[in-house]
């Protein structure tokens, strides 16, 4: 197996004496009950306590609880941490993480799981509630959400009644005396813990859960679904620093190269899911493969793959990504289809100059175009979305990680002509309040 003790060139820049000092948790709030009413955006639940809103962590929708007030700054709405169930939901169970359990103290909890004491039917209805709710208030249409789990046949080792065993990439953090651990929920403290079970088998087996390591800032674990898993120390300034190493990860019969900290759907079953998704959501009847179809935000060029990979060789399509490396990978890995072009650009700019300079032909070429846009947490933004819509190709496909910005994205383009025509929804971080979203958004003409 292979272990790498070099520092990844992003974390070698600060030393483990430069980091902020931790937020020191809140352990004397006041202890009040509260009945739960209903999820919001984040992973906490909504209750109310003398006319003020009150977000509540760890609790189910429907319980009544003790929570510890660890957040009063603020006018309109305080922070709790349930610290006793007095009745609880039918879709509590033992936290999938002894470590995390409610049965500890609000600032020993290992964070990451936040959902891991509700059954798992449950964790997806409640993700689709938050999806279904965005959608409604700040996207303005109202749809219908299943939050789908991995297809067993993407992710066979993975368990789907328990949502453990399927993080392929895992942080732990490292304090000054060289305790290595997650972060307690909702902070920078590192709490030490004796398994890591949403890890995948090989990477729980590598964690060096015990073990101490004095100036290192952070411990990346990495398990490619091509080769070892490997080990790679942040920020020790006492390694030589040396090429960026790369891995494969493979997707059905396509191999895609990377730099090893390079980014990657975490899921072990993420990529084969959002492939698919991506290629069944493209509306087939409204596809040109030689229009100027993109994979904007496209990483490696997994997505843009997944576009040849239904509509065969002859596809045009570039992929826009931001990090030049990532780029440079996209471009071998598409090397083999004539058709496909990485470029290295944000993607705000590169619209603003295709909008600028593209001749009379190619603006034809992009109303007929299907654009794939995967962006960040924080979305593609109003900025992105104006000359999108300016550009106005027919057919939108979007990947988002957060349903907020994906509802507010929503909501921009339904006012500049696009309406919501499609969306799937999946399960790609069981345990956690996240979800994954597929949408297809048409021009309306
Ligand atoms: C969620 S990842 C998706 C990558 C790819 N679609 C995949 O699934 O592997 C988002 C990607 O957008 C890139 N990125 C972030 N901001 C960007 C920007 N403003 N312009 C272009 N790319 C950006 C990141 O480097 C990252 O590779």
């Amino acid at each position: 197996m292979a272990q790498s003790r070099r520092p990844r060139r992003s974390g070698a820049r600060r030393p483990a004496s430069a980091r902020p000092a931790p937020k020191a948790p809140v352990t004397d709030g006041p202890v009040i009950e509260l009945e739960i009413e209903r999820v919001a955006h984040g992973g906490v639940f909504v209750a109310h306590h003398e006319g003020r809103v009150v977000f509540v962590a760890d609790a189910i929708p429907g319980e009544r609880v003790v929570a510890r007030i660890v957040d009063q700054g603020r006018d309109r709405f305080w922070r709790a941490e349930t610290v006793e169930v007095l009745t609880a939901s039918d879709d509590r169970r033992e936290h999938v993480w002894p470590e995390a359990s409610v049965d500890r103290a609000p600032e020993k909890r290992a964070g990451g799981a936040e959902f891991g004491h509700i059954r798992m039917p449950r964790q997806r209805a409640l993700k689709a509630d938050v999806l279904r709710d965005a959608l409604a208030r700040m996207g303005g249409v109202e749809h219908a959400v299943e939050v789908e789990p991995v297809d067993p046949a993407l992710a066979p080792d993975v368990s789907i009644d328990e949502g453990t065993g399927w993080r392929t990439r895992v942080r732990l953090h490292v304090t000054p005396d060289g305790t290595v651990g997650p972060y307690a929920a909702r902070s920078h403290t590192v709490v030490p813990v004796a398994s890591l079970p949403l890890a995948v088998p090989a990477l729980a087996a590598l964690a060096p859960l015990g073990e101490r390591f004095p100036g290192v800032r952070a411990i990346d674990l990495i398990a490619p679904s091509v080769g070892d898993p490997s080990l790679v120390a942040v920020g020790d300034e006492r390694m030589p620093r040396g090429d960026r190493p790369t891995i494969e990860e493979r997707v059905g019969d396509r191999a895609f190269r990377l730099d090893r900290d390079g980014f990657w759907q975490v899921h072990t079953g993420a990529a084969a899911t959002l492939s698919r998704a991506v290629q069944e959501l493209i509306d087939g009847d409204l596809f040109d493969p030689r229009a100027a179809n993109h994979d904007l935000y496209g990483g490696v060029g997994l997505l843009a793959a997944a576009v040849g990979d239904r509509f065969g060789e002859t596809v045009r399509i570039t992929t826009v990504e931001s990090d030049a490396r990532a780029t440079e990978h996209a471009g071998a890995n598409l090397a083999d289809w004539v058709g496909a072009r990485a470029i290295t650009a944000r993607v705000d700019r590169y619209l603003d100059e295709l909008d600028e300079k593209a001749s009379a032909a190619e603006r034809a070429r992009l109303r007929d175009a299907t654009i794939v846009l995967d962006p960040p947490r924080s979305g593609a933004g109003r900025a992105v979305v104006d000359r999108l819509a300016a550009l106005r190709p027919r057919q939108l496909v979007y990947v988002a990680c957060d349903p907020v910005a994906l509802a507010r994205d929503v909501g921009l383009l339904r006012e500049r002509g696009y309406e919501l025509q499609a969306l799937r929804a999946f399960d790609l971080f069981p345990n956690t309040h996240h979800v994954e979203a597929v949408a297809r958004l048409g021009a309306i003409v």
